[in-house]
């Protein structure tokens, strides 16, 4: 039997359940479709291909190691998949089962239609412990307890040609600089798991909170994990075999923290696999009523890192150039262009979700809901902009890096210039003015959210799911001042 391999977010050899199914049942077309249209979408941006383009160059490097290059397509999914079928006589494709965003899932949905007319078997091979369907409330963890499967011997089809992996530019992406992005590929994934469990990871529980503390003790792997160069089992065995050494210190209050994350990440999959509507509508409904309009000088502001509100503005522009943000500040941004901004969730979200090399929409649309009162499932958590960057940068080493034109603030004043007698020398000449009075903002905020709250959710109690991804959320303990005075932006 000929099989095609369709990869789609699971850009690896090693662990891979559905290469192995393909390897097992006959000669295999090993193909990933680059899809102009997904890479049109709100959401997606260059910085993100840039990272997928580098795990599918490696990809093809370890696919040829076992027999079978990979082959790259561009085109609409069910036309390249049509074709390929048709002129290699294939009658089976299997990929993993992905739970994507709105587009991956409607396209989905057309695969299988055309797949079953077609006579073409499509098995979907889960990668993890999300299930599909109705799903279970607390699964146990047999994926994860799973032993790792080795890469398959693969027999090739002959006569393939690879096809190119196209640039940012080719796929009409807009310009993207992203200096500090972090790089795809298996090699860094196993490189960051590693210096993460054995040197990074140890001030994990205390540090995670700061952007300035963060960037170095977070593990940095959910890139890796949203295009797959790491499968979640192997993190997680690699994890568990890190805790069963017994390390002393810190780190077994890091490595317990780091695995309800890992816990996390399955759960916040199946939430949005069970309720793809997290993506497009407020989970509340009388949610929908809060905020019909984006205001657009507020919207421009947010995005460029120009809202007047320091740690807020240096976090988007730390965002901006590095691709990543650890939980809390992404938190702090999303929290302050719904309630302070008063800007509609699904247009910051798609704002940050660009931003992001990580991304990944079944994280990213249940917490950006979470963090905008409009699940009816939390109690609001307003950030104050001004007591987070206190609390999480309280050298002020972070937000004096990402906002040079506030080099001439007092310490005492750097996260409220406007409280500086000398403010007149700065604002509104380098730096803004704040754009909201974050006293009223917070205040009409939190009452606008807690009318809505008070509306009967039509939806069942809590889910067990959204406790685990809010302990996952949980703030952590407070810490000592940060030692770094600066930070690196290089990773071991
Ligand atoms: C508004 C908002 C949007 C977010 N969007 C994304 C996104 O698009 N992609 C993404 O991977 N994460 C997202 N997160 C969750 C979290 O911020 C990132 O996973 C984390 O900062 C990535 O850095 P790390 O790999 O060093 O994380 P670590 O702290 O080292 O955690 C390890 C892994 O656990 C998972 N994880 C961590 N926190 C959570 C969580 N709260 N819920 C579920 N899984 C978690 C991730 O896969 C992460 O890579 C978002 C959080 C918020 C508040």
């Amino acid at each position: 039997m000929n099989v095609l391999i369709w990869f789609k977010r699971d850009l690896r050899a090693h662990d891979h359940p559905a290469l192995t199914l393909a390897a097992g049942l006959g000669a295999v077309l090993p193909l990933y479709i680059v899809e102009p249209d997904y890479w049109a979408l709100p959401d997606t941006s260059a910085r993100q291909w840039a990272f997928t383009a580098e795990c599918l160059e490696d990809l093809r490097t370890q696919l040829a190691g076992i027999g079978a290059p990979l082959l790259v397509r561009v085109g609409e999914a069910q036309a390249v998949l049509q074709r390929l079928c048709q002129q290699h006589n294939i009658t089976r494709i299997v990929s993993h089962q992905e739970t994507g965003n709105a587009f991956s899932y409607a396209r989905d949905r057309r695969i299988a239609a055309w797949a079953n007319a077609s006579g073409i078997m499509w098995d979907e091979v889960p990668q993890s412990n999300v299930v599909r369907g109705p799903s279970r409330r607390n699964p146990p963890d047999p994926f994860n307890a799973a032993p790792q499967l080795d890469p398959p011997a693969l027999n090739a089809l002959p006569g393939l040609a690879p096809g190119l992996i196209p640039t940012a530019r080719a796929l009409r992406l807009s310009e993207d600089k992203c200096a500090h992005r972090q790089h795809g590929g298996r090699a860094q994934g196993v490189a960051l798991l590693q210096s993460f469990l054995t040197q990074r990871g140890a001030p994990y529980r205390l540090a995670n909170a700061s952007p300035l503390t963060a960037e170095r003790a977070c593990s940095r792997l959910s890139p890796h994990l949203a295009n797959g160069s790491l499968s979640l089992r192997e993190v997680t065995q690699a994890t568990q075999s890190r805790a069963a050494e017994h390390p002393g210190g810190l780190w077994p209050g890091a490595i317990a923290s780091f695995q309800t994350r890992l816990t996390a990440r399955d759960a916040a999959l199946q939430s949005l696999e069970d309720t793809p509507s997290y993506e497009t509508r407020c989970l509340h409904p009388a949610a929908e009523l809060l905020r019909r309009n984006s205001d657009a000088a507020r919207l421009s502001a947010w995005a460029q890192g120009e809202t007047g509100l320091p740690f807020i503005d240096a976090c988007l522009r730390y965002l901006a150039a590095t691709g990543w943000l650890n939980f809390r500040a992404r938190a702090a941004v999303i929290a302050c262009a719904s309630y302070h901004l008063w800007l509609d969730w699904r247009v910051t979200g798609a704002l940050l979700a660009r931003r992001l090399t990580d991304y990944e929409p079944g994280i990213h649309w249940p917490q950006v809901q979470l963090q905008s009162g409009t699940t009816g499932l939390n109690t609001p958590r307003i950030y104050n902009p001004v007591k987070q960057g206190l609390d999480q940068d309280p050298t002020g080493a972070f937000t004096r890096r990402w906002l040079p034109e506030l080099s001439n603030v007092p310490d005492a004043y750097l996260q409220a210039p406007w409280r500086w007698s000398g403010a007149g020398s700065v604002l509104g000449r380098r730096y803004p003015e704040p754009i909201v009075d974050i006293t009223t903002a917070q205040r009409e905020a939190r009452e606008a959210v807690c009318r809505i709250s008070r509306k009967p959710t039509p939806r069942p109690a809590r889910p067990e799911r959204v406790e685990m991804i809010e302990r996952a959320s949980a703030h952590a303990p407070k810490r000592s001042q940060p030692k770094h005075g600066q930070l690196s932006l290089d990773l071991p």
